[in-house]
């Protein structure tokens, strides 16, 4: 198997991984090799084995948001990846659901919510966490992919748009604006998002939002954690590590974000951008600090397990170079039964229904770009 480069547009046929990012786009078919179940140890070393094993160039798939569980990640039989970051150009299809129902319902969310602000608030060492909730959207027939992800990689342009196959015949699909971390060489990169707002409806009110957003102490302490966390998990491999003294903002078409790009250089570049997704997974900005206490919380809080939401998608080459972004703004397809996912950072001031509110306008960015009517 080569890898196939290709500046032109590239198709995505069901059942393959794509990744499409801002500038670049990497499509994989077939399964040439499952890297062996890995749950609880670190993928890596599986992947550079399967790599040599086999000759492949890379390796594609998923991590799932708990750690314990096992991944999904494959040799593929055939690459191909072009420079710029376009899938078939199209617009989204409209998609008509049989029925929309959300898990849990609105108010029992905003009460998971305010249990979590109780235990935050409580003293114990919960510091943040992250809750979830889900769309369940059914069809009468299953929705095609390949008509999906072109019209929402055109709706959220500077996500990366990715599909993966799941176990089972499943896949997840979404436009992620985080990326959790990439390597070219020793050239390490990865730019945490976390504190958030719905854009507004008109401009002026769009530059409150973002302006209230960046002055927000609730967020900033929200966005801190996770800086923190990915700077104190980078570190030790990095030979030098810059670290902006503050966020930025960033806005997806529904959501003004706090986000801080951190680059650094690898010490030892015989670490691979999959051994460093792991060693950040999961960050507070989908787990919540300290991870484990964050990890029972979302046990007891959240009425489903997440799977791949809240994971990491990307792929890792045979010299150890890779992309990986967090499984965020996603969906999982599983024919006719089509489940979207949405979470929040909880912080001890959190509002509940304001963090109701983010979780909707999340949904929004993949509701638009499916053309899925909005939530009601
Ligand atoms: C967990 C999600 O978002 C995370 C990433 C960016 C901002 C976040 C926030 O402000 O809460 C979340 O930490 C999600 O979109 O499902």
């Amino acid at each position: 198997m080569g890898v196939v480069v290709d500046d032109g547009v590239l198709n995505y046929r069901p059942g393959a991984f794509a990744l499409a990012g801002p500038t670049s786009l990497l499509v994989a078919e077939g399964e040439r090799a499952r890297v062996a179940e890995t749950g609880r140890t670190d993928p890596a070393d599986a992947v550079a084995k399967a790599l040599a094993d086999t000759g492949a160039p890379l390796a594609v798939g998923a991590l799932p948001f708990d750690v314990g569980a096992p991944s999904h990640l494959v040799v593929p039989e055939s690459v191909k990846t072009g420079g710029a970051a376009q899938l078939t150009p199209g617009s989204p299809p409209r998609l008509t659901p049989t029925r929309v129902s959300p898990d849990p319902a609105a108010p029992d969310y905003a009460a998971a919510v305010a249990a979590a602000v109780a235990e935050l608030r409580a003293g114990g060492p919960l510091r943040k966490v992250v809750l979830a909730r889900a769309l369940r959207v059914a069809f009468d027939t299953a929705p095609d992919l390949a008509a999906l992800l072109p019209g929402l990689a055109a709706a959220t342009p500077h996500a990366h748009t990715f599909a993966t196959p799941l176990p089972g015949g499943a896949t997840l699909f979404g436009a992620s604006p985080e990326l959790l971390v990439s390597r070219r060489g020793p050239r390490v990169v990865s730019n945490p998002l976390a504190g958030s707002a719905p854009r507004g409806s008109t401009p002026a009110e769009d530059r409150e939002r973002a302006a209230a957003l960046a002055a927000s102490a609730k967020d900033l302490a929200e966005h801190r954690v996770v800086v923190e966390a990915v700077a104190d998990t980078l570190a030790p491999f990095c030979s030098d590590l810059r670290v902006p003294a503050g966020p930025s903002l960033v806005a997806t078409p529904t959501v003004w974000h706090l986000s801080t790009r951190i680059t650094g250089e690898l010490a030892d570049p015989s670490v691979s951008a999959l051994r460093l997704a792991s060693a950040l997974h999961p960050t507070p900005a989908v787990c919540g600090t300290p991870t484990t206490d964050a990890r029972r919380a979302i046990a007891r809080l959240e009425p489903f397990d997440r799977g791949f939401y809240g994971g990491a998608v990307g792929w890792t080459d045979h010299s150890g170079d890779g992309t990986w972004v967090v499984a965020i703004r996603c969906a999982r397809l599983a024919g006719t039964e089509m489940t979207l996912y949405a979470g929040a950072g909880i912080m001890p001031d959190s509002d509940p229904d304001a963090e109701l509110a983010e979780t909707s306008a999340k949904f929004a960015t993949l509701l638009r770009g499916l053309g899925l009517p909005p939530l009601g």
